[in-house]
């Protein structure tokens, strides 16, 4: 399958709402790599949506371009608009599914709109069911089906004429934890197995935490963050990080003298298996120093754990074993030198 970098610049998008414009988009710019997961999040009017439409060549921004391997595809009309349309395969928001037509037939909608004949698209129609775990479903019509495996047959609807991109808008609210965990497996073995980019909007950092490898944070029609998911959470200062590492309690100011008479005290962010197994203990034994966890805890982003502690120091090599720390990538933030109990900045 061909690989597409999408290159989104300087986007902007108003529209008119009782006589008043509403400034959607407010020059959103963005990547997305080829074959990743790419989250958009953000409160609700954040523009997630617009963007999404925007990117999906079903709205047309103000002014700003859309550029697939360097072609801006705002530009194209007619024909060639068409053919842009049919590398991106949209997950609507909301039920979207015909309800008269079986879990087989809404997958097979697209393939009958290309003129594909009966046998392949019976063919390709079982490959994608097979894909989203529905096989046994495809006599069934969409009533009789859960919420989540509707979402997976829309997902597989919008596979079905072979896009490079997966476009997803909000695909599991309403859904339960477990029901969405469903549908984000999908959504990552349709870019592991068939190799497509997902782009999937959400207000649920539970689903940037799951799938994705990339993640632009919108707020108020621009971009507020946008990065890889274990770049952002290194960065302390971050909402992803704020938002996907546990709180190390943030209420209390970094001050050794408020923190038992360690002799230094930092946050810490670890990530990776070796990072978070071994780099505390070593860096203990390797420099003498007790090194005491105050806060924090462990969690887990896709397959990656991920660690943020506050710690405590104790012993004259502390800064030695902090220093060593972070020459092993660990992502610290060191406590201000504490002057009669007032922090300095
Ligand atoms: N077709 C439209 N007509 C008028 N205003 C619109 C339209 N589409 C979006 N807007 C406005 O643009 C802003 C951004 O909306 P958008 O739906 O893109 O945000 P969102 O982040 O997806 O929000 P939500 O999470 O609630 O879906 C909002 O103020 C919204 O009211």
């Amino acid at each position: 399958m061909e690989q597409i970098v999408i290159s989104v610049e300087n986007l902007t998008k108003s529209f008119q709402h009782n006589g008043a414009a509403v400034r959607a988009l407010d020059g959103v710019s963005m990547e997305v790599n080829p074959g990743s997961v790419c989250g958009v999040v953000g409160p609700s009017g954040a523009g997630k949506s617009t963007l999404a439409r925007c990117i999906a060549l079903l709205e047309k921004p103000d002014s700003g371009a859309i550029r697939v391997d360097g072609t801006d595809l705002v530009a194209l009309e007619g024909r060639a608009l068409r053919a842009a349309r049919q590398q991106i395969g949209v997950v609507p928001q909301g039920d979207s599914l015909l309800r008269q037509r079986t879990a087989a037939g809404n997958v097979a909608l697209p393939l009958e709109a290309a003129g594909i004949s009966g046998p392949q698209r019976r063919t390709r129609v079982a490959e994608l069911l097979d894909l989203v775990g529905l096989t046994d479903k495809a006599s069934v019509y969409p009533d009789q089906l859960s919420g989540g495996q509707r979402q997976r047959i829309a997902v597989a609807r919008a596979l079905a004429a072979k896009p490079s991109v997966l476009l997803a808008d909000e695909p599991t609210s309403a859904l339960d934890p477990s029901t969405t965990d469903s549908v984000l497996t999908v959504l990552d073995r349709a870019r592991s197995e068939l190799g497509v980019t997902v782009l999937v909007v959400t207000h649920d950092m539970a689903v940037v935490r799951k799938v994705a490898d990339d993640v632009a944070v919108l707020d108020g029609g621009r971009v507020a963050e946008h990065g890889k998911v274990l770049d952002l959470v290194a960065d302390p200062g971050s909402q992803v990080s704020t938002s996907l590492l546990p709180a190390t309690d943030q209420a209390e100011p970094l001050r050794p003298s408020a923190s038992g008479g360690h002799d230094v005290v930092a946050e810490i962010v670890l990530v990776g298996f070796a990072a978070v197994g071994a780099l505390l203990p070593e860096a203990g034994n390797r420099f003498g120093v007790d090194l005491a966890i105050l806060g924090g805890g462990l969690t887990r982003l896709g397959d990656t754990p991920v660690a943020k502690f506050r710690i405590g120091l104790t012993g004259e090599r502390s800064e030695a074993a902090l220093n060593w720390m972070i020459e092993r990538d660990a992502h610290v933030r060191r406590a201000p030198v504490c002057v009669d109990g007032v922090a300095a900045a």
